[in-house]
């Protein structure tokens, strides 16, 4: 875990071999003692270097290993013997130093990054604090504020910014271990005293006390409920204001608190889930290690509306040309002119020049004969995106890949109409789509290996967080959402207010809660959707009951908001009222409030308290069985690819690690017993009648969530 050469005769160089990310297991730490002991021994040894293999300093401690107890040595001690040793070490940076492998650095006497490496301690976004000396270090290396930044925000800084905070030593374009070895020579014989950074005083600002408050202040604003950064705040005021050791007591104290806290292990649990949800797999036994993308060079875009023109931005800033696609020449032009603006406005953004040379803009499909890749973001009719596959079908080379951005229709349905259904899939976005995060693949019964492996490289390359999903109405995402809203309307009839529901899930995590969100979006959407269903509009059969649709409960409040022409923030009014169109600040509508009691007058129903608690349960727990429901139906392949759908596409609060994470925290029979009562009391709600494999995975004695899978796998898959 550690190889140990002697080099040029004096330098012992240690080099790191835990692939991927030469993470601070057990036997790596062991290794490092086992090497340093000899180094440090050896009198031919005059100065060591330290590095990683492949290109890769290290990633820091083993997350792996946080779940069980703890084996082998402590990884401080191990570092206080490269410090306190009589030898020069000097870190050799290539790739990446991060969490404990920063600190590990910081241990050595000197530090050398290469030009390309990133430097940072991302622990708080694991819900804990750099607990091997971090804390207490980087602010004796470059002082308060630049170390409370980094360690609140756990931001990665590049080796020049580095450099000019003044943690290495030197940068180098070149091998940063031969750098390092040449360096750790003329090292020889230099006093260590002043290197060793456990002896530094901290400089201190006068207005320390100010500082950690506004730092307070900002973290509590940004992310509300969340432990670790506050905890980071009051480890750095201990290295401000008291002795090393005093203060390296504190941290571990502080750590304590949060090591086996339910957001540390939901912020872990994200961690991993992010990175296994890449790994998709289909019924025919494809998947994402042994099946091979194709190379995507240029893509077309059709329909340059909010979300054809975020998904050209995202196309284009990662170097494929797009070919953009509109029906009228106005609507065209407008589109043109907006996707260059969003385009320099990124790239002066992230300091590079905007790549408007990859762009064509076009009213004619038949300029798309060439393309690798089209992606379909046309209006959400599924007439209207049939004819343009049909026309895609004849007019694209036979090769293409055909796309759809659509956010809930049958992509199988569109992939019937072409003569090429194995190439064609769905490329969920999330609005806006150059800002957002998640990609859904939405795989269809006939998307072949390659169009999957295809569509989710692409996503990873634009840098989504990209799930793969079946094709269901709304697929995962806003299949679940369907429930969550009509629980939220629900309470309303009830007795609640828009403000009474969106605050209890504001103080739940989420930054905004369903009401805000919604005036946020636009009400008009969903409403239209309704119409076009029949569930509101002429089409009702004026016999039917004005709460029920198809005997199942209906709300109708969010339909009567909008026949208002409240359609939410863009026209200044919609379940709040706003200055004026456009406005974001939100203020309680006395008129909201009317209708209400007039609609609840109305219809008999007698207002009721209600508790902050039965808002969280029946809102998210009729989340969470919708979660169950997909899982069973084989529309999810595990409930790691759920939350990540909801961590990146719904601003699921990432200390609660997703629904399905959520649940299980709660206890599966919790949401069990609590969905019975629910579903008792409104038996008219068939999703808040539990579903089959929560109460299966109850019988089985509530396994943790990285178990379930053995349990869905008995059930039908569609991946
Ligand atoms: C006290 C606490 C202390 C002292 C700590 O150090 S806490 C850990 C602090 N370190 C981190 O938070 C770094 C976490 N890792 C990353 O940010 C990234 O993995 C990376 C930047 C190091 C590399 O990114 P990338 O090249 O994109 O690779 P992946 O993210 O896909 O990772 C590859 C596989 O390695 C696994 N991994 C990564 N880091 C760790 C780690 N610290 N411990 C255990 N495993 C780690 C990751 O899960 C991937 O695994 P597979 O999915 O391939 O199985």
């Amino acid at each position: 875990m550690a190889r140990y050469e002697l080099v040029k005769r004096s330098v012992a160089l240690i080099t790191l071999t835990n692939p991927p990310v030469n993470a601070l297991s057990s036997p790596v730490r062991h290794a490092i003692a086992n090497s340093m002991e000899r180094a440090l021994s050896d009198p031919k040894v005059r100065a060591v270097v330290i590095c990683g293999e492949n290109g890769r300093f290290c990633g820091g401690a083993d997350i792996r290993e946080f779940a069980g107890p703890l084996r082998g040595p402590p990884l401080i001690p191990v570092l206080e013997a490269i410090e306190a040793g009589d030898k020069p070490v000097v870190a050799a940076i290539e790739g990446m130093a991060l969490g404990g492998g920063f600190e590990l650095a910081l241990f050595c006497h000197y530090r050398i990054a290469q030009s390309k490496a990133r430097l940072g301690l991302p622990e708080v976004t694991l819900g804990i604090l750099p607990a091997a000396g971090g804390t207490q270090r980087l602010p004796r290396l470059i002082g308060i504020p630049a170390a409370l930044e980094m360690i609140t925000t756990g931001r990665h800084i590049s080796a020049q910014e580095a450099l000019k905070l003044g943690i290495v030593d030197q940068v180098t374009d070149q091998n940063a271990c031969e750098t390092a070895l040449e360096f750790a020579l003329k090292a020889v014989g230099k006093p260590l005293s002043p290197r060793r950074v456990s002896t530094l005083t901290t400089p201190c600002p006068p207005d320390l006390d100010a500082l950690l408050e506004a730092a307070t202040m900002q973290v509590k604003k940004k992310t509300p409920g969340v432990m670790a950064p506050l905890a980071c705040i009051q480890a750095v005021r201990a290295a401000a204001t008291m002795p090393y050791s005093k203060g390296m007591k504190r941290e571990s104290e502080l750590m304590a608190t949060l090591f086996n806290s339910g957001q540390a292990r939901a912020l872990q649990y994200c961690f991993f889930a992010q990175r296994t949800a890449g790994k998709w797999t289909l019924p025919s036994g494809a998947q994402w290690n042994n099946s091979k993308p194709r190379e995507i060079r240029s893509a077309a875009v059709i329909g340059l509306g909010t979300m054809g023109r975020g998904i050209v931005v995202s196309l284009a800033r990662v170097g494929i040309s797009v070919i953009a696609v509109e029906s009228e020449k106005k609507l065209l032009e407008n589109g043109r002119q907006m996707v260059i603006g969003m385009l320099e406005r990124d790239a002066k953004r992230r300091g590079v020049s905007a790549s408007l040379n990859l762009l064509k803009f076009t009213l004619s499909l038949q300029d798309l004969k060439d393309v690798d890749l089209v992606i379909e973001a046309v209006f959400e009719d599924m007439a209207l995106k049939k004819r343009v596959f049909q026309e895609l079908s004849k007019v694209c080379r036979p090769g293409t890949l055909l796309c759809t951005n659509t956010s809930g229709l049958d992509v199988d349905a569109l992939a019937g109409v072409t003569d090429r259904p194995h190439l064609v899939a769905g490329m969920h976005f999330f609005s806006p789509a150059h800002v957002m995060k998640l990609l859904e693949v939405v795989c269809g019964p006939r998307s072949s290996s390659e169009t999957i492996a295809t569509a989710m490289s692409l996503g990873k390359k634009m840098g989504k967080v990209s799930v793969a999903v079946g094709n269901c109405p709304g697929f995962v995402g806003n299949r679940m959402l369907k429930p969550y809203l009509d629980q939220a309307t629900f309470l309303l009839e009830e007795g609640a207010t828009p403000e009474q529901i969106d605050k209890a899930l504001e103080d739940f995590g989420f930054a905004m809660g369903v009401f805000r969100m919604s005036d946020l979006a636009g009400l008009d959407v969903g409403w239209r959707v309704r119409k076009e269903s029949g569930l509101t509009g002429p089409d009702v059969d004026p016999k039917n009951p004005p709460r029920k649709r198809q005997g199942r409960r209906y709300c109708p409040i969010p339909d009567m908001v909008c026949e208002q022409g409240r359609f939410g923030q863009k026209t200044g009014r919609g379940w709040y009222k706003y200055d004026k169109p456009g406005d974001t600040n939100a203020k309680p509508d006395p008129l909201i409030q009317n209708l209400l009691e007039t609609y609840r007058s109305r219809y008999g129903i007698q207002p009721r308290n209600i508790s902050d608690q039965e808002i969280i349960e029946r809102c998210l727990f009729v989340l969470a069985n919708e979660g169950f429901r997909i899982l069973e139906d084989g529309m999810a392949a595990r409930p790691e690819d759920i939350d990540v759908i909801y961590l990146f596409g719904y601003a699921f609060p990432r200390h609660r690690g997703g629904p399905m994470f959520y649940a299980s925290m709660v206890g599966l029979e919790r949401v069990l017993e609590r969905l019975e009562h629910y579903h008792q009391a409104h038996p008219d709600v068939p999703h808040l009648e539990p579903s089959a494999l929560l109460k299966k995975l109850v019988a089985c004695g509530s396994p943790p969530v990285q178990q379930w899978r053995e349990h869905i796998k008995t059930m039908r898959s569609h991946l």
